[in-house]
């Protein structure tokens, strides 16, 4: 997908949210267990539920392969699903790739032709050569960790190297790298307080944000330091949205909370 049509589907429906497909058996309702793919049947009512009021989708991979060969099968199913049936959704492969240029050419077929992800999400730790080959693969998109939602951001990323923080650092290496327009950034809500900064550096990029709802990050704080001229935000939100029920109406409630979202988001792109 081009991002020119993601920023059309924003527009359309006045929302930037991406919904998280987290989902783990532990926490699906209980009747969905005699299912023949309890994880596909929970994502398929999910979706068709909550597709009015999201751009994007963004199943976690380690929620799939946490259950081997079945959970490599839900997750085909779910990603077939939706670009059969709702083709202008956005789909985000959330993998945390990264490795030497061939291993990391491996990934990118994965996801992007095996599976048809429209993204993914790579870990940039070993540098230009391990992005490069996500960034081959013309209107498709590789998200890298700049400045993360956890705790555990404060141990590197924000470690201070010739003079200024290592996330700054990534961000502005990246932009010289081949085909850098295919990028976008994971900026955590939790972290909005930087997202002034990082916009000097990257004022056009679209950025993944996690970290709203379970996590605490703002919805405000995070359109008011990072929304630009093209909105350039896809705010994510798992747990808090697919979880928000265990009873048999939880796709209903889901796209209750998701609507919720949505409005708010409606009236952050009022003041664009
Ligand atoms: O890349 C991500 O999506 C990600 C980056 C980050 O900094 N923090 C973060 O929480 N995530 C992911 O975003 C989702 C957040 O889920 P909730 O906290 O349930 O909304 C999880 O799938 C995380 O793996």
């Amino acid at each position: 997908m081009t991002t020119k049509a993601l920023i059309e589907q924003i527009h359309k429906k006045k929302s930037f949210l991406c919904i998280g497909l987290d989902t783990d058996m532990d926490k699906i309702p209980t009747y969905l267990l005699s299912e023949d793919d309890p994880i596909f049947s929970f994502n398929k009512a999910i979706i068709d539920a909550t597709h009015k009021y999201a751009v994007a989708y963004k199943p976690n991979i380690a929620f799939y392969e946490a259950y081997g060969i079945k959970g490599w099968k839900s997750l085909k199913k779910t990603i077939e699903y939706i670009n059969h049936n709702y083709p202008e959704i956005f789909t985000i492969a959330d993998a945390k790739r990264g490795d030497i240029g061939n291993t990391s050419a491996m990934y990118a077929k994965a996801f992007f032709q095996e599976l048809a992800f429209d993204s993914v999400t790579v870990a940039p730790y070993m540098g230009k050569d391990s992005v490069e080959p996500f960034l081959e693969f013309p209107n498709k998109h590789t998200i890298m960790l700049a400045l993360t939602s956890n705790e555990g951001a404060f141990d590197f990323q924000t470690l201070k190297t010739n003079e200024q923080e290592l996330y700054k650092t990534v961000i502005e290496k990246s932009k010289s790298w081949k085909n850098s327009d295919q990028l976008m950034y994971v900026v955590g809500a939790t972290k909005a307080e930087y997202l002034g900064e990082i916009r000097k550096i990257i004022p056009d990029s679209f950025l993944l944000v996690p970290g709203v709802g379970a996590q605490g990050g703002r919805l405000e704080e995070v359109c008011k330091y990072g929304m630009n001229k093209d909105v350039g935000l896809l705010i994510n939100s798992s747990r808090a949205i697919i979880y928000a029920s265990e009873t048999s109406n939880f796709a209903e409630i889901a796209a209750a909370k998701a609507e919720v979202i949505q409005g708010q988001m409606a009236e952050q792109l009022e003041s664009l």
